[in-house]
């Protein structure tokens, strides 16, 4: 299918793209899945091309969740043969890759409703893993229940904090009350094996054939335009994709400095700007309140110790690490601030995969 849609817009990340965003229903490169698990667009054979690592074949990707978490969902699109390794908690995915028990971690980052998942982020930075891969996925969340069990029964909803937060008119509406859980799979499965009638939980319409729940409510998301970016992680670099002069690849960095936050932000964009380099993500957290805990980030290159910073950028940027026009950006940001480090350099995905 055709991989040609804008960049999308995540609220709090700032864009350098003008297009506007485009609805759902208008987005040209939507990959439906059908009923088939896989989006047939997405490339069967390894990561980014690169060869699948296992004796088996099959690339074991570590997510957080039980079966049926939108996290596995979004593992099968990026390798639609891998072997998926369910964890308690993202630590221990990344946990996982770094013991050599997964070949990948795959993290939601951010979503269209509620911007970036700065826990991840933090998670990513306090990590030696390397981004081989992004995903785009269409969220659609579903309250359901016990078979049998009426609406009117229910008292309270169950999920990931992240499905409970974008369903949150919906579930205000139905007046039920909310309570977190570790993932929406996991949510569905405690339904099911406590038996609980007076409860609903929130997710996908998958997770609901895959352990025999009724569907009470489809698209419960306050809006109807809901994409979670995940990212794939590696121990192993891949190092960048090869494509000419950087072609439909993008890099992550983060940059940290330890004061004057303005003026380094703004040093940064004209770093970027001033080699035409397309930023399509922009977040500054600014951390150097009385009370407020800094960002802390493992430095790979040093001694590979945790250092502690107030301030933090995190950019994405189109084109890649060989090219010289980035090495330059790089080298020069570099040369003001405390702290670089590339998160990763990877093919962008222009996708937005639907699961439905
Ligand atoms: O709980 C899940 O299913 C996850 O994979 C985390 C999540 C929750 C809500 C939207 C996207 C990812």
């Amino acid at each position: 299918m055709a991989s040609s849609a804008p960049p999308l817009k995540f609220p709090n990340s700032v864009s350098s793209s003008t297009k506007k965003r485009r609805k759902f229903s208008d987005l040209p490169s939507i990959a439906p899945t059908g009923k088939n698990w896989r989006p047939s667009t997405v490339v069967v054979a390894g990561i980014n091309g690169h060869p699948q690592i296992n004796g088996s074949g099959a690339l074991r990707v570590a997510f957080q969740g039980a079966p049926g978490a939108y996290s596995e969902f979004a593992a099968k699109t990026a390798s639609p043969a891998c072997t998926t390794i369910p964890c308690r908690a993202f630590a221990d995915a990344i946990d996982a890759v770094e013991r050599g028990r997964a070949d990948r971690a795959i993290l939601p980052v951010e979503s269209t409703m509620e911007g970036t998942a700065l826990r991840n982020y933090d998670l990513l930075l306090r990590h030696d893993l390397r981004i081989v891969q992004e995903i785009n996925l269409f969220v659609h969340y579903c309250l359901l229940a016990m078979p049998g069990v009426r609406p009117g029964e229910l008292r309270r909803v169950i999920s990931h904090p992240m499905a409970l937060a974008h369903c949150g008119r919906a579930l205000s509406h139905l007046g039920l009350r909310r309570e977190p859980v570790e993932d929406t799979a996991g949510a569905v499965e405690m339904l099911r094996s406590n038996h609980l009638l007076d409860t609903a939980a929130i997710a996908s319409p998958r997770a609901a054939v895959l352990y025999g729940l009724d569907v009470l409510a489809h698209g419960l998301q306050d809006e109807s335009w809901n994409v979670t970016r995940f990212l794939l992680l590696s121990k192993t670099p891949t190092g960048p994709p090869q494509e000419p002069a950087g072609a439909g690849l993008k890099t992550s960095l983060v940059i940290a400095h330890r004061g004057g936050s303005m003026m380094v932000l703004l040093k940064v964009l004209s770093a970027f700007s001033k080699r035409n380099i397309n930023l399509t993500k922009l977040e500054v957290i600014n951390s150097s309140n009385e009370g407020e805990a800094p960002v802390m980030i493992l430095d790979v290159r040093g001694r590979g110790s945790l250092r502690a910073f107030p301030h933090v950028l995190y950019v994405d940027f189109e084109g890649s690490t060989e090219e010289s026009k980035v090495k330059e950006a790089i080298d020069e940001i570099s040369s003001f601030s405390v702290f670089v480090r590339i998160l990763g350099c990877y093919t962008a995905d222009t996708n937005v995969y639907d699961l439905q």
